[in-house]
């Protein structure tokens, strides 16, 4: 038996809140992107009338939605969360951009903004840290867009700009953050991101594109093979998700990325929630040694005196459940996620658990979205839109899905398989309670035995400074053998005392309440019903045809 009660928490009163501030609805992912990349080019050329007046109605739909969340929220008043009292219409930017922030009902610095936009704007080289949807976007994204503009970067000139995302769709969001900040200004725009057509996409890099968004594996392909592709004049360099672009399997392309770029009067720009000892140690990779270096190298570490890693906002629980009753909890939870009309993200260790789930709960009419990494990039990308807008629903995917996305109003995180290293748990829960006075809850799931997996994030989430040495996994392996030598009684009272503390730090101020009484509905049921526990007919593993009548003549064959 273990010490914890099958129990779920209390889902979200039924009262549907939109709680994120107007200016956080940054990213109206108006429409799906079009497959033309170079954005400004394709502004300036004109659009067709069918396309115009989608655009124009989409727009008016989310100007509405935000209007609403600014009557609910105060409009440009500063927030008690994330935002300090420094102004934009104070920073010194062109009146191209400060008309574009204003447009996007952004008053108030964040705090990552505040500290990191004045260095950068100085031509310094930043490696910075702040919590999740803490708005470091827009803080290396306007200080790239201004310096291209002090320069007067004209397409003839190439790209002047690159930022490196981990994943297509969260280039695809920076690109859509970076369309609205360079709306009034005459530079070019674009992405490249894996999955699409190289060709189509070199075209447009042969056009110019100054500022260009892209995952590391297609703009490597495009160094190497773009013969029209102009980067010698690169004047900035910005990595975000910089602890996982520098991971293992981007490391190789990185390597060959950076001997291809420009070095001469480069800006180089790290950006993450979570920095790793890799980040650093590559960071000597990225800036050159303090000797080479030509620029000041500036950290930024919003959340370095704090103790938790993640948000103020955000509540978080787990539930301890056996294997057998997961899926069940999962469908309870989430039949009740539908019925309130609440927002939600499952995520899941393997694409293949994605799919199964997803078809399962279709089937059984609990409709979700998924996102993994086998889907077609046309089908991730309609599914992240979808869900993007949608007001309420249900999201299916793997770590895919786990860093920088932007998603208005998610409710929940439920973290169906845990996660295998710390950092992705901050990154998944950090899809929840964005922006300022963001607010949201997370449930991790954990089976019995993996419970000893929150003493390991206790340590790293919520004790001091957060850098992860090693994984989850291997702190798990080593917890298990330090426990070696007690008797499973003793690891269970040891436990028992353990988590009591666990919970308080993990703010659990709402412990799981709401017992799910599965097994007593079930029963319950079943009396009504006055069915034997189904026995009745004889379906069981070693018996998968059921009960034989006295006139049945199937013989089964036993292996
Ligand atoms: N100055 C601001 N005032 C109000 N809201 C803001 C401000 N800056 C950013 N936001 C909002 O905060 C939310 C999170 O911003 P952003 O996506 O840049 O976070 P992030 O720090 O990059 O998060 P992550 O670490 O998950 O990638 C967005 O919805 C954005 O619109």
């Amino acid at each position: 038996m273990h010490p914890i009660k099958l129990c779920a928490r209390s889902p979200r009163p039924s009262s549907k809140k939109r709680k994120r501030p107007a200016a956080a609805a940054a990213t109206p992912p108006e429409s799906e992107p079009e497959p033309v990349h170079n954005t400004a080019a394709c502004n300036s050329e004109g659009e067709n009338n069918a396309t115009g007046k989608r655009r124009e109605h989409n727009n008016k739909k989310m100007k509405e939605k935000k209007s609403k969340r600014k009557k609910k929220q105060g409009e440009g008043k500063k927030g008690s969360g994330i935002l300090t009292d420094k102004l934009f219409s104070d920073l010194p930017i062109s009146d191209l951009t400060a008309n574009a922030i204003r447009d996007m009902n952004y008053t108030h610095l964040t705090e990552i903004q505040a500290r990191s936009i004045p260095p950068l704007m100085l031509g310094s080289d930043v490696m910075a840290s702040a919590k999740t949807g803490s708005g470091k976007t827009l803080a290396f994204l306007i200080p790239a867009i201004e310096l291209l503009c002090r320069l007067r970067f004209s397409p003839r000139n190439g790209t002047g700009v690159i930022v490196l995302c981990p994943t297509r769709e969260l280039a695809i969001q920076t690109h859509n953050v970076a369309k609205e900040l360079m709306r009034y200004h005459s530079q070019t725009l674009g992405y490249v991101i894996g999955g699409i057509d190289l060709r189509g996409e070199a075209e447009q890099l042969a056009k110019g594109i100054n500022v260009l968004v892209a995952t590391p594996g297609r703009l490597l392909d495009h160094m190497q093979k773009t013969k029209s592709f102009k980067y010698e004049c690169l004047k900035c360099l910005i990595i975000d998700e910089a602890d996982r672009i520098l991971e293992q399997n981007f490391e190789e392309q990185m390597k060959q990325i950076f001997k291809l770029l420009p070095r001469q009067g480069r800006q180089t720009v790290l950006f993450s929630a979570t920095q790793t000892e890799k980040v650093e140690d590559f960071a000597k990779l990225t800036f050159g040694s303090k000797e080479e270096r030509q620029r000041t190298l500036v950290y930024v570490g919003v959340d370095d005196h704090e103790s938790k890693a993640t948000v103020e906002g955000l509540k978080q629980g787990y539930c301890v459940i056996p294997s057998e009753r997961r899926f069940l909890v999962l469908y309870a939870f989430l039949k009740k996620a539908l019925s309130e009309k609440t927002k939600v993200m499952v995520f899941f260790s393997s694409c293949n658990s994605v799919k199964f789930h997803a078809q399962l709960l279709n089937f059984i009419q609990i409709e979700c979205y998924d996102i993994h990494g086998q889907l077609k990039q046309h089908q991730r990308t309609s599914t992240f839109f979808k869900f993007h807008k949608a007001e309420h629903g249900i999201l299916l995917c793997t770590n895919v899905a786990a860093r920088g996305l932007d998603i208005p109003d998610v409710d929940y995180i439920v973290q169906y398989d845990p996660p295998d290293e710390t950092k992705d748990y901050i990154h998944r829960v950090g899809r929840t309670a964005r922006g300022d006075n963001g607010k949201g809850s997370a449930i991790l799931f954990l089976l019995p035995k993996e419970l000893q997996l929150l003493i390991h994030l206790k340590e790293k989430i919520v004790g001091g400074n957060y850098i992860l040495n090693r994984s989850a996994k291997e702190a798990y392996k080593s917890y298990l053998l330090a426990y070696k030598s007690h008797s499973m009684k003793d690891i269970f009272a040891i436990h028992q005392l353990d988590l009591t503390s666990v919970a308080a730090s993990f703010c659990f101020s709402e412990p799981p309440k709401v017992n799910l009484d599965l097994e007593s509905s079930a029963s319950k049921h079943r009396k009504k019903r006055n069915v034997n526990t189904g026995r009745s007919h004889g379906i069981g593993p070693s018996n998968p045809y059921g009960r034989k009548g006295s006139d049945d003549r199937r013989q089964f064959a036993r292996f």
